[in-house]
């Protein structure tokens, strides 16, 4: 197999100005759009050019090792993968190399990237090796993962990051943030050889996320030495890990790379047990989060114990608010924005669509129609608006003899960790959760995602549903809304008018606000006060309601008794 044919599968621009089959950056049709109806959706058979454009994976179907393996097939990224760690010097000239390209690449996959000397994107992944020696064998790991085309944020965020670059980057849920930001900073961490001490630290907001990142660095460093044979060390600042460095039983020079959650790392700074002073790479993923209300305090304190003055900071996310270009406009320096697509839409591989239920108990009634008629296709996640509410349908729907399980705070870190195992092997087919599963946790098969309660804000909705339709595959969303929700739905429909889904004149109408909601939004002031979820079979609740009415009647019959004895 042609190495050269697979690395450079990427963007294909043509000198004549268009754009390549090969690439399959399809051309734009805004006209071609989806249609949403009264509560319901319509996708248009023709509209998958739209699709089509946003399509980072080509429509690709993804398929795992396990699944080759089960198949009994044999594994080409295997084989290129070995062919990569042996590539000569003799290498083409980049695919990308003219401004022009970048311009054709950048338009073929709706990217605005702003700032001052910006450098070109890559059109391949066999572009690193040209344009940045970029290290072989972290290539040919990234093979090994079918990683063989970058998706547009690794096209931008990659040579921006090797060229130490602060980066503000915002691209769709699903399109591979992740390695945007590993690649390169793996590739820095391999640079600056086997220099003892932290030198990158990358920070989420949940412990599940914080080790999803960990795995997928664990995957891409895999086999790299640096000088004098040792490999490169990466660590998930767990409460072990913590104990053992303020313990003393590790020494923190051991570590190249940490992932964490805020409070965690903040901790062992706190008590001198880890050193930032030489860090020279950080990386926010999922910023908005990370620099809102709950995290600002903490994101801060760690900017400030990392005090290297070269110091490169990044920070990604699916959703950008103007809050965050502030916070990016004082501590970055010099700073590129990458936005691909629209900043505030959805995933366009996500069918999105709106259920009216009239109120609570309309919910229930749905998703067990949703369950009957079968519609309601594993793997599911239902997103709640608070643990007593997941807790409460998770009891509902167990009556229901549905495989079933729930995540919420309230959970231990081992019931989570075992819970998100189940669902990723198919074992369990149904996750229950608050928004602590809201963000960047990768699930690929997820069909369904369910929102039982309305997001509070179009962010929230972006980054739920965004738990499906993942890696190129295609996924369906549904939010249940009642009357009590005439305030919450108006930016969950935005976020569909601008996801490309055609709105009906009426809900267009519906959607706008005026000043005074949108503060009452943002407050939190939409929310309504909800009906508790019932978690007590009919017949239980009959023989309750009896009984209550009993001892009702029986009060009242001693009212009156006492009433006519005075
Ligand atoms: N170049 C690529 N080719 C094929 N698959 C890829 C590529 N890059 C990433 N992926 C896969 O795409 C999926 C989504 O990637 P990732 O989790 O990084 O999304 P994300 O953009 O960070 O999403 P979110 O905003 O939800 O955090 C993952 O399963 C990942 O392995």
């Amino acid at each position: 197999m042609d190495i050269f044919q697979v690395l450079t599968r990427g963007a294909n621009v043509k000198k004549n100005g268009k754009l390549g089959a090969s690439g399959d950056f399809s051309k734009s049709n805004g006209s071609q759009r989806k249609q949403i109806q009264a509560g319901s959706t319509r996708k248009e058979d023709d509209n998958k050019q739209l699709t089509k454009e946003l399509d980072f994976f080509r429509n690709k179907k993804v398929v795992s090792k396990t699944e080759n393996a089960q198949a009994g097939k044999h594994d080409p990224a295997e084989d290129i993968a070995a062919e990569v760690s042996t590539l000569g010097d003799e290498m083409p000239p980049p695919k990308i190399s003219s401004a022009h390209d970048a311009v054709l690449l950048r338009k073929s996959y709706k990217g605005n990237v702003t700032g001052q000397d910006l450098p070109l994107p890559i059109g391949s992944f066999e572009d690193l090796i040209t344009r940045f020696q970029f290290d072989k064998r972290l290539l040919s790991n990234l093979i090994e993962s079918h990683f063989t085309e970058p998706t547009p944020i690794q096209c931008e965020a990659i040579p921006l990051a090797l060229e130490g670059r602060d980066v503000l980057a915002c691209a769709p849920t699903g399109s591979g943030k992740t390695v945007a930001f590993i690649l390169p900073l793996l590739q820095q961490i391999i640079s600056l050889g086997d220099k003892e001490g932290l030198k990158g630290l990358i920070i989420s907001p949940t412990k599940e996320l914080a080790n999803q990142i960990f795995v997928e660095c664990s995957k891409l460093s895999h086999k790299i030495y640096l000088a004098r044979k040792r490999p490169l060390n990466i660590a998930l600042l767990s409460k072990s890990l913590s104990a053992k460095l303020r313990n003393k039983v590790i020494s923190d020079k051991k570590y190249d790379l940490i992932i964490s959650t805020p409070l965690r790392l903040i901790d062992v700074v706190k008590n001198e047990a880890l050193d930032l002073s030489d860090v020279k790479h950080l990386i926010f993923d999922e910023a908005d989060k990370l620099f809102d209300s709950t995290f600002v305090e903490q994101a801060d304190s760690i900017l400030a114990s990392c005090q290297d003055s070269q110091l490169r900071k990044s920070m990604f996310s699916a959703t950008v608010p103007s809050s965050l270009e502030e916070v990016v406009n004082s501590i970055m320096l010099d700073p590129v924005r990458i936005i691909i697509g629209h900043k505030e839409a959805a995933n366009v591989n996500i069918e999105q669509k709106l259920v009216y239920c009239g109120n609570e108990e309309g919910k229930l009634v749905a998703i067990r129609q949703m369950i009957q008629e079968g519609g309601f296709k594993p793997p599911v996640i239902i997103f709640l608006e608070s643990i007593t509410r997941a807790k409460a349908l998770f009891h509902e729907l167990l009556y229901d003899n549905l495989n079933v399980d729930v995540i919420h705070a309230e959970r231990t870190q081992v019931q989570r960790n075992t819970i998100i195992e189940r669902f990723r092997t198919g074992e369990l087919w149904c996750l229950i959760c608050t928004d602590v599963l809201a963000r960047g946790v990768d699930f690929k098969g997820v069909n369904l995602v369910i929102n039982y309660d309305v997001p509070r804000s179009a962010q929230a909705y972006v980054h739920r549903i965004g738990r499906t339709g993942r890696g190129g595959r295609e996924g369906k969303a549904v939010t249940f809304y009642t009357k009590q929700d005439d305030m919450a739905i108006k930016p969950i429909i935005n976020v569909m008018r601008q996801s490309g889904f055609e709105i009906a004149e009426w809900m267009e109408k519906f959607a706008k606000m005026t000043k005074r909601e949108k503060e009452a939004l943002k407050k939190g002031k939409s929310r309504p006060e909800r009906k508790q979820i019932s978690t007590v079979p009919n017949v239980v609740k009959k023989k309750r309601r009896q009984r209550e009415q009993m001892v009702e009647a029986s009060k009242k019959r001693k009212e009156q008794d006492d009433e006519e004895r005075s």
